[in-house]
């Protein structure tokens, strides 16, 4: 099967299963059946064409798309990504996820999504800029800041959210900083914002572990993935008394119970963030996650936890990271066990707040500090985890379906208010 091919099938299967979550998530709240036919598709699915003259003089015409799920609560929200695969399945997917992150931290918005296929890689700065503006021209009509919000995503940097911007206010004759964020600070930008995401793991983190009753200080931790968010949740966590005792890479992972030397492995990694070749004690991956360890945090790749392994994880809480590292199937096994799962819907719900904030702040036209930023993050977060896992004890489900609950009860009794169903 081309790649492709492959990646579109696997973008269904992730949409799918977002749908069955909502589906159960909306019986499990007591709404009827019109509410699921409402929210297991985007209200709004735009594809363009943007025609784009490259630096040799030839046209080529790229392909985009924007994703808007639902806008009961107010304007929908969410990032654009530069990828040559990506698909309108995947926009709407993820356009559903950011509904249900803006729903379990209490933010007033819907989900959104966009991409446009390229390969940003092999384009010049002149054809990506070109490309960032006729993308907004090409969506202008349905985007803005009081109906659809860009931001970030995958492969998108802040000079291409600058000109985006800049695009947007031109057309609208009117300085916009408004309409989109992850922008640079002095364009408006926000304090904090590209450590929000992975701040916001650690803030979830520690709420876990008071609800798990464990102390962070001298708890065993597995760190799967020592990149950027890997490297940082390991510093993290060994800064805060927690006993680093497993972290992988690519290459494999490296083990031992009484916690490895964080700070010399964090030196010692490459701009890919691999270590482990360096070790001839290095075992493979599917070894590190089955050994002993408190806290196991997947913040590598999907599909790490599964109907195999599950039964044999020892981590009494796992934090994922990283996007959909744990199967369904896993899930159940993991609850079933008594394993506190923080879902990566919650976990990795940093981000949206700080793209909030930042547009409360364009709003305002007042700026507040890093530390500031950190503060409402924490309080935001704080309330999301707690408010997900009284769900999961009340109504007696998985902290996934807990966390789609939490995500979706404000929207669906929007929709109710609006007079939508
Ligand atoms: N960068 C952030 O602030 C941030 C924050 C929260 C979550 N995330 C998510 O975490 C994931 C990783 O992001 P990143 O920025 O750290 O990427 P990165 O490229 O900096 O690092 C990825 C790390 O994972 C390792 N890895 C990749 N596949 C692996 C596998 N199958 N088994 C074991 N290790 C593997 C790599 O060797 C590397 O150490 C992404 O999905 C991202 O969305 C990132």
């Amino acid at each position: 099967m081309a790649v492709d091919t492959v990646r579109q099938t696997e973008q269904t299967s992730v949409l799918e299963r977002t749908q069955q979550l909502i589906k159960k998530a909306l019986e499990h709240m007591g709404f009827a059946e019109s509410f699921y036919e409402l929210l297991k598709r985007p209200r709004r699915l735009m594809t363009v064409c943007i025609p784009i003259r490259m630096d040799d003089g030839s046209v080529r015409v790229f392909t985009g798309y924007r994703a808007q799920h639902n806008d009961a609560v107010g304007p929908t929200k969410g990032g654009i990504r530069f990828h040559p695969a990506v698909t309108p399945e995947e926009v709407t997917a993820l356009s559903m996820g950011m509904s249900i992150q803006c729903g379990l931290t209490d933010l007033p918005y819907g989900g959104g999504m966009g991409g446009i296929e390229c390969d940003p890689r092999t384009m010049s700065a002149a054809e990506l800029e070109r490309l960032s503006r006729g993308y907004v021209r090409a969506i202008s009509q349905i985007v803005g800041p009081t109906k659809d919000i860009l931001a970030m995503d995958m492969y998108a940097n802040a000079q291409m959210m600058a000109w985006m911007m800049d695009e947007y206010s031109r057309l609208r004759e009117f300085d916009s900083p408004g309409f989109i964020t992850g922008k640079p600070l002095m364009l408006g930008g926000s304090a904090g914002r590209e450590s929000s995401t992975v701040k916001g793991v650690t803030i979830v983190l520690r709420e876990a572990a008071k609800a798990a009753g464990l102390e962070l200080r001298g708890a065993k931790v597995i760190v799967q993935g020592f990149g950027h968010a890997g490297g940082y949740l390991a510093k993290f966590l060994h800064d805060a008394g927690a006993k680093i005792v497993g972290i992988a890479d690519t290459g494999g992972a490296l083990y031992h119970p009484d916690g490895l030397d964080v700070d010399y492995l964090l030196e010692k990694r490459d701009a890919s963030g691999a270590v482990t070749h360096l070790f001839a004690s290095a075992i493979s991956n599917r070894e590190l996650l089955v050994q002993a360890c408190d806290i196991l945090i997947p913040a590598a790749a999907e599909n790490q936890i599964t109907e195999e392994n599950a039964a044999d994880i020892q981590a009494k809480i796992v934090v994922e990271a990283v996007d959909g590292p744990t199967t369904a199937k896993a899930t159940e096994i993991l609850t079933s066990r008594g394993v506190l799962l923080v879902p990566d819907v919650l976990a990795s719900a940093g981000g949206v707040v700080a793209s909030y904030f930042e547009r409360v702040q364009n709003n305002q036209g007042c700026y507040w500090s890093e530390a500031e930023v950190y503060r409402k993050l924490d309080h935001l977060l704080v309330n999301a985890f707690r408010g997900v896992h009284r769900i999961a004890l009340e109504s007696k489900v998985d902290m996934r379906l807990a966390a789609y609950m939490a995500g979706h009860r404000k929207m669906a009794e929007a929709m109710r208010s609006r007079g939508w169903v």
